[in-house]
């Protein structure tokens, strides 16, 4: 995936200033550079609880699950999902290598620097440069092997870093394959259709990437931001959060809501690849990540999306709409294409395809 996504990253190189984090260990209260202004309410934190306000859990076992993602996607556009088949003991190793990696000092961390024009390794979030304020995150982003990257940081004790990723990564993409079928079913796609897209094919050079997510006890919670709000940009992502919670989806005329971490499921939430090829009936959902005071909290996102060159084309001839043809919504793009256009205009890119 490296060799035709990384172009989009050489196109659209990030400042410094946007790259390298905080040491977040050297400051005892919010610097002004990290403090947000107050919008849609305060606090961050606003939580509902109850059935109503809770992303659907699925278990993937169930003869129904594929009706049952659909039905969550078409509503929420993210769930959680249990019984799939991924080792607790896999996350939590991953979990702890990941914490490993981040309790290094400062200075070790940034031996492993993110180059401007590149696509992996440590530094902030991507979306950094469209605010005007930072946020209180450190990622660290993997793409296949982590070797040249965990040697930067341990040159005599690399191998159980990347020996776990690894693992984990060829785990997730299994995962994503299934998940991938179980997306496309309920759509109820027809033959030809389902023939003509190139998201199928080429399942080597498919895009995927593993972003390791720390955010640091935070010593003014209510006025910082993890991640500040986004949809993501593939098909869609599976995410692992740690016991502590965090992360936070947009509810229609609701709010944000908590996704509250369950023990042993994974959140998938629906990118904007995924909303397009149903010609927009799964909606992206815009989600964020706030912080705490009291915890180190950690988050394993898996991206997954179709080879770069893939186009992608909303799916109008659905066997559901009763065989008519729909006018698509979008245009067509191809997966680079888009990843570009997100680089440029983050939230925007969507609505630039729309016909
Ligand atoms: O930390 C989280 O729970 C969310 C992470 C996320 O949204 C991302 O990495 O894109
Ligand atoms: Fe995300």
């Amino acid at each position: 995936m490296a060799s035709t996504l990384s172009q989009v990253f050489r196109d659209n190189p990030l400042p410094l200033n946007h790259i390298i984090p905080l040491d977040f260990t050297s400051v005892h209260s919010l610097p002004e550079s990290h403090v947000w202004p107050a919008f849609d309410g305060f606090p961050f934190g606003t939580t509902y609880p109850g059935e109503k306000f809770s992303i659907p859990i699925i278990d993937l076992m169930d003869p129904n699950a594929a009706q049952l993602v659909g039905h969550a996607c078409e509503k929420w556009g993210a769930f959680q999902l249990t019984s799939h088949g991924l080792p607790s003991i896999l996350t939590d190793d991953v979990e702890s290598q990941t914490r490993r990696l981040f309790a290094l000092p400062a200075h070790e961390k940034m031996k492993a620097l993110r180059l401007p024009s590149g696509g992996t390794d440590y530094g902030q979030a991507r979306i950094s440069p469209f605010y005007p304020k930072f946020m209180w995150h450190e990622g660290f982003t993997i793409m296949g092997s982590a070797v040249d990257h965990a040697r930067k940081l341990w040159p005599d004790d690399y191998k159980g870093f990347c020996d776990v990723m690894e693992d984990y990564q060829k785990k997730m993409k299994e995962l994503a394959e299934s998940l991938l079928h179980i997306f496309l079913e309920p759509l109820d796609i027809s033959k030809e259709e389902y023939r003509s897209t190139t998201i199928q094919r080429g399942r080597e050079a498919c895009n995927t990437a593993l972003q390791l997510n720390s955010y640091p006890p935070c010593p003014d919670p209510n006025r910082a931001m993890g991640l500040a709000p986004h949809t993501d940009s593939l098909l869609f992502t599976i995410v692992h959060q740690s016991h502590t919670s965090g992360l936070q989806i947009l509810r229609d005329g609701v709010g944000w809501i908590t996704v509250f971490p369950l023990e042993g499921a994974l959140v998938v939430n629906v990118g904007d690849l995924l909303h397009i090829l149903p010609n927009g009936r799964y909606p992206s959902v815009l989600h964020r990540a706030v912080v705490n005071q009291a915890e180190h909290r950690i988050s394993l996102a898996y991206f997954y999306g179709p080879p770069a060159d893939s186009l992608i084309s909303p799916l109008c001839n659905l066997v559901s709409s009763g065989q008519q043809v729909v006018a698509p919504r979008y245009r067509s793009v191809s997966v680079k294409e888009y990843v570009d256009l997100m680089e440029k205009h983050k939230e925007k890119a969507l609505s630039l395809l729309r016909l």
